[in-house]
Parts: C-alpha cells; sequence; structure tokens
C-alpha cells in the first residue's frame, strides 16, 4: 500500500473549555478520497483544522510529508500543499469568476505562471470557462462550490481539505461536486473530506473514517462502511444500501 501523505497521531485539541478531540489517530494516502463520518459536534471540523493549522493541538502529532507540522502556521502549510476549504461559501460574490481564480493563486508571484495555472485548472470546470465574466454571486451554489474545487488546485495541492462541500446543494449538483472531488484524486491530490450527508460521501471515498466522542472508532473501505449494519444504524438512517441515495 502506498504510504500516507498525512498521518495524525494521538492527536488531542480543543478550544478551552475541555477536549474535543481525544486521541485521533488517521492516516491519508495519496490519490485517494477519505471520508470522515460522524454524529454532529464529533469534532470532524476541528480535525481539518488541526491539519490546516487553524487550531493547534495539546498533544499528538501531525505529519505531512514526513514533516511535523503541528508548529507551522497556516501559511506555511499552505506552501507545503495543504488547502483548505471551508464550509461557508467562501468565493467573493462581487468578483469575477475569473478574478475569483487568480485570488486562489495569491502566493504565486509570478503573473504570467498565475494565468497558466488558471488556465490549466479551468479545463476541468467548464463552468469556469463558461462563467468566467461573471459575477460569481451570481451563480447557483452547485456552480459556486465547482468554482471553489477549481480555485483549490491553482496552487497546485498536495492535499485538499474539503468541509461539508455538498451541503445545501440540490441532488444533482451534489452528484457532480462529488465527481468533481473524485476528479482531484484522479489527478493525484489526496482529499480529506467531512460529510454530513454520509452516504454519498462514502460512496465517492476510497476509504471512511468515523470519528465519535473525540476518537475514530472504525476505519475501511468507503464500500464496506456503506455495507456496515452497525454504521447503517448509525448514520446511514438504517438501510445498507450501495447507491448513492440520500440519508
Ligand atoms: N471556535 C470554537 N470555539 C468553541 N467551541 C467550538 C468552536 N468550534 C467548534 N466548537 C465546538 O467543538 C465541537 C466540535 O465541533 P466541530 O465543528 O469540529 O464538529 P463536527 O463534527 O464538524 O460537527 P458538525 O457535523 O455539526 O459540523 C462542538 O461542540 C463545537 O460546538
Amino acid at each position: 500500500m502506498v504510504d500516507p501523505i498525512l498521518t495524525l497521531r494521538s492527536v488531542v485539541a480543543g478550544y478551552g473549555a475541555g477536549d474535543i478531540l481525544k486521541g485521533v489517530d488517521l492516516d491519508v494516502r495519496p490519490a485517494t478520497v477519505t471520508c470522515l463520518i460522524g454524529p454532529n459536534g464529533a469534532g470532524k471540523s476541528t480535525v481539518l483544522r488541526c491539519v490546516s493549522g487553524l487550531l493547534r493541538p495539546s498533544r499528538g502529532s501531525v505529519v505531512f510529508r514526513d514533516e511535523m507540522i503541528d508548529r507551522l502556521s497556516p501559511r506555511q502549510r499552505l506552501d507545503r500543499g495543504i488547502v483548505h476549504v471551508p464550509q461557508e461559501r467562501s468565493l467573493f460574490p462581487a468578483m469575477t469568476v475569473w478574478d475569483n481564480l487568480l485570488m486562489g493563486g495569491y502566493t504565486i508571484r509570478d503573473r504570467k505562471r498565475l494565468r497558466e495555472r488558471v488556465e490549466h485548472v479551468a479545463e476541468a470546470f467548464p463552468v469556469c470557462v463558461r462563467r468566467a465574466r461573471d459575477d460569481a454571486g451570481s451563480l447557483s451554489g452547485g456552480e459556486q462550490k465547482q468554482v471553489e474545487l477549481a480555485r483549490t488546485l491553482v496552487l497546485d495541492p498536495s492535499l485538499v481539505l474539503l468541509d461539508e462541500p455538498s451541503i445545501g446543494l440540490d441532488p444533482r449538483s451534489r452528484q457532480q461536486v462529488f465527481g468533481s472531488i473524485r476528479g482531484l484524486a484522479d489527478r493525484g491530490v489526496a482529499v480529506l473530506l467531512v460529510e454530513q450527508n454520509a452516504r454519498s460521501g462514502l460512496a465517492a471515498s476510497d476509504v471512511g473514517a468515523v470519528l465519535e466522542t473525540g476518537v475514530v472508532r472504525l476505519v475501511d473501505s468507503g464500500a464496506s462502511l456503506l455495507a456496515n449494519p452497525e454504521v447503517a444504524r448509525l448514520y446511514l438512517g438504517g438501510l445498507t444500501r450501495t447507491t448513492t441515495g440520500e440519508t
């Protein structure tokens, strides 16, 4: 099996009033989608924050490409290829789609290289070309999510952290978003995904991990977790259908 690009070991973290993560162990491998599921408030978003540097664990280690990154700033982690897409919409609504893509490469000083990166990325996301000159705020929620995903690629990341990318989207847009997420992995990017819509998230993932009361209780292939009666009872509305239907 390919070595993990990201390893969390015994990670403990919280926001002051007690620990939320109580010893999280997790591996994420290159060119795969790993989906973190679990009940509300389990700490799924907190795991992503510990990886991108928005939150520092009080104990444990976060290793990215054989380097301990625990003490690095979010910017230093970005420079190493870790991009975090938060749950909230993050495009600048009054700027054009194209300018939003350019903003995604804000650390690239060479204008020509930046333009080439944006053109390259836009090839894989038709909406970025079709709506290039429109204000991002005029796009549908699903289209905006596609632009957000495209924007993450401008910096050519090796790890993308996605927090609830399907939230608030209609079923068709949701399918498109999960298709694009698979596309990231096909390009060699490792994706760590947090998804409330556990059934769709696991169906689009190579690996699933169940986070409960601050620790990872179970790790298996996405397909195996979908077929696991206990997981189905707790997180998939009781059914072990292996479709991408709704929870
Ligand atoms: N900035 C913060 N300050 C204080 N507490 C916070 C903060 N962010 C999150 N929490 C608390 O930490 C716990 C875990 O939150 P987190 O968002 O990581 O959970 P989650 O599993 O992603 O939940 P959900 O599925 O509901 O999004 C929750 O009890 C939440 O209220």
